[in-house]
């Protein structure tokens, strides 16, 4: 499986370009954060429906170790998980779960931890099961867990593109600098893409990403890339506990119109070049 490197564009949004999937295989997009609770995992789940809506073939890989809060959002309850797959005898396309308009749901639940411990056998196995279950795909959205560990670097790693979540809060800001400093320094990528999520208006969203990208101007080999900004808004806290997702059940919110601007943005944006992919460079990266 080959899939899409970043995308090469200014920080401000541009006018979109169609963007044709690669005959080789999906588009693989890690969403991360730094810190935890800034919304990443909302984030996921309204782009995984939106980009569905947009007639997308959406595979949500839910990487969130032990935290499994994609599948509340969505209010499914995955019987299985990857560990079934290393240990049980289960196939990726046995545990994978049918969500809301058809997006597929892969838990990786505590399999997660187990897969530094494959041989180079069941490394290949599960790399070919993951190809089978989603090579027909167009996305592959990943929800990776929060902080700087080996676990969520080695997803962000593997996958193509990357978005990372911020929030206005100070804490949010230096923890997501932390996040792109590593991805510079130790070259993971050469640029990501940046969310603001909870901010009460444009300027405050603007105000955001001014300091992360002086900051990373100054001090980062690394480019930032702006697909769109959430307001704060109440409808989404309703949303989670009502277990219905956001762009399902207030379609028109604020923050549903911004999750589908930034997917059509993703989706129609200049199409990036092809390179390895995101199953086996994160199953070599695990091994
Ligand atoms: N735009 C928003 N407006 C208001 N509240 C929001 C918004 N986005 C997220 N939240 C709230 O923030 C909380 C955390 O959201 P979410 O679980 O998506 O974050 P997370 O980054 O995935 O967290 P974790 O690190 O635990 O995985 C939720 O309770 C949600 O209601």
């Amino acid at each position: 499986m080959r899939l899409w490197q970043p995308r090469t564009r200014s920080i401000y949004r541009g006018a979109a370009v169609k963007k044709e999937r690669p005959a080789a295989g999906p588009r693989a997009i890690a969403v991360t954060s730094g810190k935890g609770g800034v919304g990443k995992t909302s984030l996921v789940v309204n782009l995984a429906l939106c980009m569905s809506k947009m007639g997308r073939k959406v595979t949500l890989f839910d990487a969130d170790l032990g935290l499994a809060n994609a599948e509340v959002m969505l209010g499914i309850v995955p019987p299985y998980s990857l560990y079934e797959v290393l240990y049980g005898n289960k196939t990726i396309e046995e545990i994978a779960v049918q969500g809301p308009l058809g997006i597929k749901v892969i838990s990786g639940g505590s399999g997660l931890l187990e897969m530094a411990n494959l041989d180079r056998n069941r490394r290949q196995h599960l790399f070919k099961m993951f190809n089978q279950c989603c090579f027909g795909d167009d996305i592959i959205l990943i929800d990776t867990g929060a902080g700087i560990s080996k676990n969520v670097l080695g997803f962000v790693a593997a996958a193509g593109e990357v978005i990372i979540v911020v929030t206005p809060e100070p804490t949010s800001l230096t923890d997501a600098y932390a996040m792109i400093k590593i991805l510079a320094n130790f070259r993971v990528h050469s640029e990501v893409s940046l969310v603001v999520n909870r901010a009460a208006d444009s300027r405050e969203a603007m105000h955001t990403l001014g300091k992360i990208q002086v900051a990373a101007n100054r001090f980062l080999d690394i480019k930032l890339n702006f697909l769109g900004w959430i307001p704060e808004d109440r409808l989404v806290s309703q949303a989670i506990k009502s277990q219905r997702p956001l762009c399902l059940a207030s379609p028109n919110a604020h923050a549903s119109k911004s999750v589908a601007g930034i997917a059509r943005f993703l989706l129609e944006g200049v199409p990036p070049a092809s390179g390895e992919g995101f199953w086996s460079k994160l199953i070599g990266l695990f091994g």
